[in-house]
């Protein structure tokens, strides 16, 4: 993969080095990830759908887990919750400190462009939009994409091998391709949590491989947590930790 392994010490990321460590959230103590008994269900008309039951684990900056399971075990609901996407029924995600979803409704988007980026196995990338303006949606959402961040978003583009193609268009690139232009766009910002759902889905084996090791190299770079939900034994592997999700039960693997 061309331009990777580029140094990036000196780029700043929400006034962090990308190369160096962010420093630790005040979270009290608390990992920086902390699921505490979450359970999800959806109203149905032969009563509640329990689709996840009581899960509960933490994590720190710094580490990777992957969750798997069979269809419809409950992978994509728990990212949601973990996203801030989707209240659970009964317990809390924290994040950095923070009940996700004690905030007011109206607060809860900007903490999630501040602490969250996704990676999705579509890669949602603006098809109007510059593989660089891409990358800058989320800066561009908080109204922040002047010189220092065009550099960021430029290096992070140089990093996965794209610096060439900036002013190209998504349907001027490969399916690799674009989704590493995903993957700068979620780590733009320096997220605490990085949520992948099947990023490597759509590609072929080599491909697959390449992304994934820069998406684990990037999440190492940035120090931000990485949590990959997968049908992949290869991606699953390439994780610190798995767990399984079984009838809405969360496994250790
Ligand atoms: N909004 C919703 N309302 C009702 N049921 C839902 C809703 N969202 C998901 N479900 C149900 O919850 C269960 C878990 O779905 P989920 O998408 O989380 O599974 P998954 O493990 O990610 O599956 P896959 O691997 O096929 O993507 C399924 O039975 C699904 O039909």
């Amino acid at each position: 993969m061309g331009g990777r392994g580029v140094a990036l010490s000196n780029v700043a990321l929400g006034g962090v080095p990308l190369g160096g460590r962010a420093p630790a959230a005040d979270n009290h103590g608390m990992p920086d990830l902390v699921v505490d008994h979450a359970a999800k269900s959806y109203p149905t008309p032969s009563g509640p759908l329990e689709v996840l039951r009581e899960a509960s684990f933490s994590l720190d900056r710094g580490q990777s887990m992957a969750i798997v399971g069979p269809s419809g075990s409950g992978k994509s609901t728990l990212l949601a919750l973990l996203g801030g996407l989707e209240p659970p029924t009964a317990g809390t995600i924290t994040i950095a400190g923070q009940d996700s979803y004690a905030l007011p409704e109206k607060e809860l988007p900007k903490f999630r462009g501040e602490q969250i980026g996704f990676v999705f196995q579509e890669h949602y990338l603006l098809p109007q939009c510059t593989v660089l303006e891409n990358v800058l949606t989320p800066l561009l959402a908080v109204g922040s994409a002047g010189p220092a961040e065009q550099e960021i978003a430029r290096e992070l583009l140089d990093r996965v091998g794209l610096s060439q193609r900036l002013t190209h268009l998504p349907s001027e690139l490969s399916g690799g391709e674009r989704q590493r232009v995903a993957i700068a766009r979620a780590l733009v910002r320096k997220p605490t949590l990085v949520l992948a759902d099947e990023p490597t889905g759509n590609l072929d084996q080599t491909t697959a491989g390449g992304v994934t090791d820069l998406l684990l190299e990037l999440q190492q770079e940035t120090n931000s947590i990485l949590v990959v939900v997968t049908h992949s034994p290869d991606l699953a592997a390439a994780m610190q930790s798995s767990k399984r999700l079984d009838d809405g039960r969360l496994v250790d693997q």
